[in-house]
Parts: C-alpha cells; sequence; structure tokens
C-alpha cells in the first residue's frame, strides 16, 4: 500500500540522520552514531523510539530549508537485563546535535515518562549546544530539562553519558545527574572552550586538557567514571544499573548468592597492618567481605582518599563510603567530604544500606584546606549521614580520631550498627599530639623530656587508643574478630531490612554547599 511505502521512507530517513557522509565523519572521528549507541545499551530489539517524526519550527536564518532528521535525538523506552530504561542520543549528525526547542521537547517527554513510569533515565550527550539559530527557545529548552533533571532527582536514577562535546549550558543537565560516564579522547565537558579561555584568562589548554575525561574523573570530581572505549562505557552503565532500583519505591535487584554467608576470612588482620603508621589499600578489606569479592567503585579517580562503590552482601545492594589509608592516610579533605556526602545521599534516596569502613586520623590540616572551606564541606559529610534513614552500619577498622570519627558514620548521627575491631583506636586524637597538649606542661619540666613524652603517649595510648572506652558507653555495639566481619554485617544487614525511620516533616533541609 502507497500509504505504507510512504511511512517506511520517512522512517529509513528520519534513521539515517545527518545522512552518509555525517556519519561517516562520526566514524571517522572515533565515534559511534546515536542508534548504534543505543544499541549497545538497550536489550537486542528491545528499543522502542518515540517522537521520531518531530520537527523544528524554526524561522530563522536557513533554517526553513534545514532538514534535521529527528530533531538531532533519538528518544524512546527498551529494557536493559529485561528491566525498563529510557533513554535519549543526541544525534551529531544532525546540526551537530544542537538542542533547540522541539530538541529539548523530546527529551522533556522521555524523562516525563520515565518520572511517571519510576524507570531509570539515561541522556547520551553529544552536541554543539544550544542551537545557535533558535536562540532564546533553545536556552528554555535547555531550562526545561533542567527542571525536570532536578524535580526527577531522588525518584529515578540519572545517567549522563557524555560522548562528544557538551559545552557552556548543556553540561548542567548531567551535572544534576546522578552519575556522568565519559570515554577517553571522545567526551568534552566544559563551560567555556579552549578560545575562550585564551582570550579571557591568557591561558593555553587543549579540549582534552580542559575537560576530556581524565580531567573530570581525577581531577574536577565532575565524571563519576572513565573508560577508554565507548563499547566499555556501556557495558559499565549496565552494570551500575544492576546494582540500583529503578525508582525510589523500590529496592535494587536481589541477586542468587553464591558466597558463603558465614565465610570466615584470616586475611583480613594480615591487609591491615598493626602499626598504625602503615598504609594498606582499604579496597583489599572490602573485596574480602563482599559477595564474591565484586566491588563497582565510583568515583574511582577523584579525592582518592575515601572509597565510594556498590557491592552486594547476599545479593543486596549496599553502598560503601571507606576511608582509604592508601592515600593521605585517609584523612577528609573538602574533596572526599563532598564525594562521600553525595553518594550518601544517593545511596539515601534509592534505598541503598550504607556500609561504612573507618580508618581515618582526622580532616586533613592545612591553610589551603581551610581557605578552600574545610569547614563547609566536611559539614556535608555529617549532614548527609545525618539525615540518611537507611540502614547504617559502620565497621571501624584502626584509627577513628575527632570531628572525623563522628563524620563517619559514627552512632552519634544515627548509625543503626557499630562494630569495631579490637585494632580500633577511638580517642579525640592521636595519642603523640594529645599527648603533647595535655601533658604539655609535665613533659617540659621531666628531667628527660623526651622520656617523658614517651611515657606519656604510652599512658594515653593504653587508656584511649582501643574501641574499649567507646563500647563501654554503648558508642560501639560491639567489638568483633575481624575474620568475622561478613557474617555480622550480613546478620545485621537482615535484623536492619524492616528499618522504619522518619526525621520531622519540613520543606527540605539546607544542606551546606
Ligand atoms: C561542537 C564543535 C566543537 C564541533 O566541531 P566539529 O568540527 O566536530 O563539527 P562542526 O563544527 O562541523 O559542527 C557540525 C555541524 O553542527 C553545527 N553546529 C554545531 N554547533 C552548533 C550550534 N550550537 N548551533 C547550531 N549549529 C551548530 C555546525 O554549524 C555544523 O553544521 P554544518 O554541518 O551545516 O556545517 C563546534 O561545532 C562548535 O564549536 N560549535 C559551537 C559550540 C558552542 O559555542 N555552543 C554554545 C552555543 S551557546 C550555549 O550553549 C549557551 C551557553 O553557553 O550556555
Amino acid at each position: 500500500m502507497e500509504k505504507i511505502e510512504e511511512l517506511q521512507q520517512i522512517r529509513r530517513t528520519i534513521e539515517q540522520g545527518g545522512g552518509a557522509d555525517k556519519i561517516k565523519k562520526q566514524h571517522e572521528s572515533g565515534k559511534k552514531t546515536a542508534r548504534e549507541r543505543l544499541a549497545m545499551l538497550f536489550d537486542e530489539g528491545s528499543f522502542v523510539e518515540i517522537d521520531a517524526f518531530v520537527k523544528h519550527r524554526c524561522n530563522e536564518f536557513n533554517m526553513p530549508k534545514t532538514e534535521a532528521p529527528g530533531e538531532g535525538v533519538v528518544t524512546g523506552y527498551g529494557t536493559v537485563d529485561g528491566r525498563l530504561v529510557y533513554a535519549y542520543a543526541q544525534d551529531f549528525t544532525v546540526i551537530g546535535g544542537s538542542l533547540g526547542e522541539m530538541q529539548a521537547a523530546k527529551i522533556c517527554k522521555v524523562m516525563d515518562m520515565a518520572t511517571k513510569m519510576g524507570a531509570p533515565i539515561i541522556g547520551i550527550n553529544d552536541s554543539g549546544g544550544a542551537r545557535i539559530q533558535e536562540g532564546i527557545d533553545a536556552l528554555k529548552g535547555f531550562g526545561d530539562i533542567f527542571f525536570r533533571n532536578t524535580q526527577t532527582s531522588g525518584v529515578v536514577p540519572q545517567i549522563s553519558i557524555v560522548l562528544g562535546p557538551c559545552a557552556g549550558g548543556a553540561v548542567y543537565s548531567p551535572a544534576i545527574c546522578d552519575f556522568i560516564f565519559m570515554v577517553d579522547k571522545t567526551s568534552q565537558m566544559f563551560i567555556t572552550g579552549p578560545s575562550v579561555v585564551k582570550s579571557v584568562t591568557g591561558e593555553d589548554v587543549s579540549f582534552e586538557e580542559l575537560g576530556g575525561a581524565q580531567t573530570h574523573a581525577v581531577k574536577s570530581g565532575v565524571a563519576s567514571k572513565a573508560f577508554a572505549t565507548e563499547e566499555d562505557c556501556f557495558e559499565q552503565v549496565k552494570l551500575l544499573l544492576s546494582f540500583l532500583p529503578s525508582n525510589n519505591l523500590e529496592t535494587a535487584p536481589i541477586y542468587d548468592c553464591e558466597d558463603d554467608l558465614n565465610r570466615l576470612s584470616d586475611k583480613l588482620s594480615e591487609i591491615v597492618p598493626v602499626d598504625v603508621n602503615k598504609g594498606y589499600d582499604m579496597r583489599d578489606v572490602i573485596k574480602e567481605i563482599v559477595d564474591d569479592g565484586e566491588f563497582f567503585e565510583m568515583f574511582d579517580k577523584f579525592a582518592k582518599n575515601i572509597v565510594t562503590g556498590f557491592a552486594r552482601m547476599n545479593g543486596s545492594t549496599i553502598g560503601i563510603i571507606a576511608n582509604q589509608p592508601k592515600f593521605m592516610a585517609g584523612s577528609l579533605d573538602c574533596d572526599s567530604s563532598d564525594k562521600g556526602a553525595r553518594f550518601v545521599r544517593f545511596c539515601d534516596c534509592f534505598n541503598i544500606p550504607l556500609v561504612t569502613f573507618t580508618d581515618v586520623p582526622g580532616y586533613l590540616p592545612g591553610v589551603n584546606q581551610e581557605h578552600n572551606g574545610v569547614i563547609r564541606h566536611g559539614a556535608k559529610l555529617l549532614f548527609a549521614f545525618s539525615e540518611a534513614t537507611v540502614p547504617k552500619i559502620n565497621v571501624i577498622v584502626r584509627k577513628a580520631y575527632g570531628g572525623a570519627y563522628i563524620a563517619m558514620n559514627s552512632k552519634h548521627l544515627g548509625a543503626d550498627m557499630v562494630f569495631a575491631w579490637p585494632t580500633a583506636e577511638i580517642a579525640v586524637m592521636g595519642p603523640s599530639g594529645a599527648a603533647n597538649i595535655i601533658f604539655k606542661r609535665d613533659i617540659k619540666n621531666a628531667e628527660d623530656p623526651v622520656l617523658a613524652r614517651q611515657e606519656k603517649i604510652q599512658e594515653y595510648t593504653e587508656k584511649f587508643a582501643n574501641p574499649y572506652v567507646a563500647a563501654s558507653r554503648g558508642y560501639v555495639d560491639d567489638v568483633i574478630e575481624p575474620d568475622s566481619t561478613r557474617p555480622r554485617i550480613i546478620s545485621a544487614l537482615e535484623m536492619l531490612a524492616s528499618k522504619r525511620d522518619t526525621r520531622p516533616a519540613k520543606k527540605h533541609g539546607n544542606i551546606p554547599l
């Protein structure tokens, strides 16, 4: 039938995006097309496109004559590992994927559907930004998207994959999302590009150095993860989804657990050196404890003094926040506080129990830290743990000193179960610093001040550098053998599964930003 042929012809044209030449250019620049990307994300044959026929209605410049198949974005839904997911992928082959009024309307429609149906929304960004010919209508489009990103935050997981340019105002949609994934030599995010930077500040910088995947994964903390290829990136997005519930009213999918729930690990005592001045890799501790040693680390290259990520215990997702003694002795600073706090809040939004591993000497001292607002940033972590109502378990492995002890999911901020290993040292500060202050006069007046200092440090260590003072007050629920940590956490999670906890009704809190 003629009408059906016409439909099929129109659809074929739309599916060609900007046409063969532009697709060739896209491939030559090492990038996949929007449709190839959606095919990598979704279960085979499951993607259903919507709004393919949408057109722009811009009358300025040469736009009335400009065809823009699909309006430079492919939108729709499908399944990932059998679960409903919504997505949009900007099509750079169509007017550089630039965003006008109607592209924005398509994106807003799938965002609204994802929110109503309670399924994750994934945005694949590859665009020259606001479509310049459309002026204010393009800006309106961005505003509509940011507003929805904000309304949807905490309702369904929002993941941005940046696979091309994402510049100017465009960066703020990914920035409001929960996670941003980027690919080396493919993704670029910046507010103003290298030429504007050069003209304003005189700095010479390449695109990659200014806003490439490594820059944002390592330095700015904007990217949650960076990958070598688009294929890797999509595989990891799927893995991330497997840890997450579809929305805030559900819990994450539960997988069969083959790993022994009562498994003891005598390696744990070997991994953590008794000498408190020696570092170790906290990820080795985590992997010994969680199901099958599988730990999906998020923000793995940024603020490495704190470790955040997802794992499973008895098949159920947990969110892990742990100090990392391997970097900066695991101290808390501006960046690690931000990283930890945002992760805590994500888990709390989506009913993911929190498990912390504490080995923290304190907040990082320094003029730089103070002047960069470590007070303001550090407060975020305390705020985030205090407001979180999901099950909260803390394992104090070694050091837990001062304000950082309180900040790291302490009993006082509402932790439900606090375990300490016998190696734990829970006190106001480390023994040598403490002795210098409280025994200052005794040391000064002693015949042999060096010896006196050693004795006072020893006295303080014996009195306070242990878990038993905190346990005697009930601030630690139990001191446990390190090898039993896995079964103890699993049993605590089971006990806490029915946790109900509310906070006073309010519009919203005012987290220090
Ligand atoms: C993104 C790019 C680096 C990509 O460079 P490439 O060499 O790969 O590709 P290209 O320049 O040939 O672009 C491909 C096609 O997309 C078009 N194109 C690209 N960006 C566009 C935009 N924002 N509006 C309208 N058209 C745009 C190009 O004219 C070209 O059309 P054709 O194929 O017909 O020749 C560059 O296109 C670029 O600098 N674009 C402008 C980016 C920018 O300044 N955006 C800010 C907009 S204001 C904004 O977003 C608001 C804010 O800042 O807050």
